[in-house]
This record gives structure tokens, C-alpha cells and sequence, in this order.
């Protein structure tokens, strides 16, 4: 079944079109990527399912309800986090504390019991932490609660953001290049992480991927945009092998005679030319 469906969604920027018709269905308990050049629309997408951007024509599914027109807030409380391409951290906060925010949503008492620090009060903050700690756990970063998060390696920091992202209690979470800038292990560590949140978790996973050894090695389903409008669809290996996107990525003719040097396939050339 289809946790999330976007239907002929389009986005305009005054006379550009970064989102064409757009049909997607994210099936749940998937690992979903969307990949397409430079420009090709996919930040535009995150941003109209998370209710950042309002769709000027389409629409936005959700368990089966529309939420293309619901604040970022209320699109969150549903069940949908997000990961952003530049790390997005309370930097001069702890790594707890960057957590226990992300909590805050959830954490029950009046403001009367938070003035007068009733037990409620102290109960639900015990609760709150036990939580931000075992998610910190979960994503590996057990004893590292007190440290800033300006402080945390860069593969730390990302995977704090998930951290958060999951305190939020989501069903879809949005994952946008969570690899990016890391090196090959932590990329291999992050990769395990991501799987271990659709098996352990019953997590739904979009995620935007420049690295396409990542892509092809973690997806259940691609989708590629490009110019704003899907080119492609389908498994990883059907995908790669898409004359329509490889000409996307490596420009027209292309694709007739390509062979093995299609980037998806040795990982070297570069993904983020346009055509
Ligand atoms: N707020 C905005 N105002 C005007 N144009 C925008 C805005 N946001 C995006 N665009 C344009 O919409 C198109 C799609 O951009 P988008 O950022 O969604 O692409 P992308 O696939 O995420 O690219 P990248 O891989 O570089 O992050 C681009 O041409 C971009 O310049």
C-alpha cells in the first residue's frame, strides 16, 4: 500500500516549472529514492510534501488524506520528518538536548505543572530523556549526550539529525542526501542505519542520493526527475540501465553506445552534470 502518493503535483517559480505533473507513490515499509541531476526538482518535491512550498496544481497523499495545503507543523505531527541537505542542528546545544526539542511535541503536562514543577511535570521530563537517550543509542551515538553538537564529527551530526527526526515519532521520514560529505565508511555505516529503520522500525524512507553506489545499493524503488518532470521509474538495476537516464545525466546521444560508463554503474563520473 501507498503510505504517501503525490498526483500531477506542479510547482511554478514565477515562469520555471520545477515540478511537472509529478505522479509518485511511496510504497509503505519502502526504501524510496529520487534521484535527477542538478535542478531537477527533487528539493521542490521535499519541500511541497513537508508543506514548506504549496503545490500550485496537484495534489499530496498521506495515509490516504490530502495535506498539499497543511503547515510544515501540522504535515510533522502527522508522521513526516525530514533530514536537510545542509545539516540543520541546534549547534551550541547538546547532542541530548538537540533530541529532547524534537521531542517536545509529544512531551504531556500543562504549562501550570511546568511553572510549578509538579511530579508530572518531572515524570514526563524523565520519560522525555529516556527517550532522546535510546534514540541516540539506536542511531550510535550512545555517550556522546553532553558533547555540543558544533563538536560531533560531521557522519555524527547526520546522524543526530535522524536522531531528531525520529524523536518526532514518524511513519515516512525524509531523508535529503544523508550521505553527502561523508567518507566511505561512514557511508557504509549510514547505509546499515537506513535499512535497519524500514526493517526494525517498520519505517517508511524517501530519500534524495547524489552517490549513486548508495542509490543502487539501498533502493526498492528509484524514481528520477529531471527538468521537473518524472523521466523513470522501477528497480535499481532497470533504472541504470534507462536510456532516457542516461541521457538526463550525460546529455543527449548519450545513451546510444554507452555501455559501462553509465555513472550509476562505476560510480565515476559525474552525477551532477546536467544535460
Ligand atoms: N525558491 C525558489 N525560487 C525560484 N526558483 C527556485 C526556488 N527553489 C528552486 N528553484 C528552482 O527550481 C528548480 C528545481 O530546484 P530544486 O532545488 O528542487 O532541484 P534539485 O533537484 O533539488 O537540485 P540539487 O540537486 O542541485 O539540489 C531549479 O531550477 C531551481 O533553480
Amino acid at each position: 500500500m501507498a503510505l504517501l502518493e503525490t498526483r500531477h503535483l506542479t510547482k511554478r517559480f514565477g515562469g520555471l516549472v520545477a515540478l511537472r505533473d509529478v505522479d509518485l507513490a511511496v510504497t509503505e515499509r519502502s526504501i524510496h529514492s529520487v534521484i535527477g541531476p542538478n535542478g531537477a526538482g527533487k528539493t521542490t518535491l521535499f519541500n511541497c510534501i513537508t508543506g514548506f512550498l504549496r503545490p500550485d496544481a496537484g495534489d499530496i497523499l498521506f495515509a490516504g488524506s490530502s495535506i498539499a495545503r497543511l503547515r510544515p507543523d501540522l504535515v510533522a505531527q502527522l508522521g513526516i520528518a525530514r533530514t536537510y541537505q545542509n545539516i540543520r542542528l541546534f549547534k551550541h546545544l547538546s547532542v541530548l538536548d538537540n533530541v529532547l526539542i524534537g521531542l517536545h511535541p509529544h512531551v504531556r503536562y500543562s504549562l501550570i505543572d511546568a511553572v510549578v514543577r509538579t511530579p508530572r511535570y518531572w515524570q514526563a521530563e524523565r520519560a522525555a530523556e529516556r527517550e532522546a537517550r535510546d534514540l541516540l543509542a539506536y542511531v550510535g551515538l550512545a555517550g556522546k549526550e553532553f558533547l555540543t553538537a558544533a563538536n560531533l564529527p560531521y557522519g555524527d551530526q547526520r546522524r543526530l539529525e535522524i536522531a531528531r527526526a525520529l524523536a518526532l515519532r514518524p511513519q515516512l521520514l525524509l531523508l535529503d542526501e544523508p550521505t553527502a560529505g561523508m567518507n566511505p565508511q561512514e557511508t557504509d555505516e549510514m547505509i546499515q542505519l537506513i535499512r535497519r529503520l524500514r526493517d526494525e522500525r517498520g519505517l517508511t524512507i524517501l530519500l534524495i542520493e547524489h552517490d549513486m553506489k548508495v542509490v543502487m545499493n539501498i533502493s526498492d524503488l528509484v524514481t528520477v526527475l529531471d527538468f521537473g518532470e518524472k523521466i523513470a521509474e522501477g528497480p535499481p538495476d532497470a533504472v541504470r540501465r534507462d536510456p532516457r537516464v542516461i541521457e538526463a545525466y550525460l546529455g543527449r546521444g548519450a545513451a546510444s553506445g554507452l555501455g559501462t560508463s553509465m555513472p550509476m554503474q562505476d560510480g565515476e563520473a559525474q552525477p551532477h552534470a546536467t544535460a
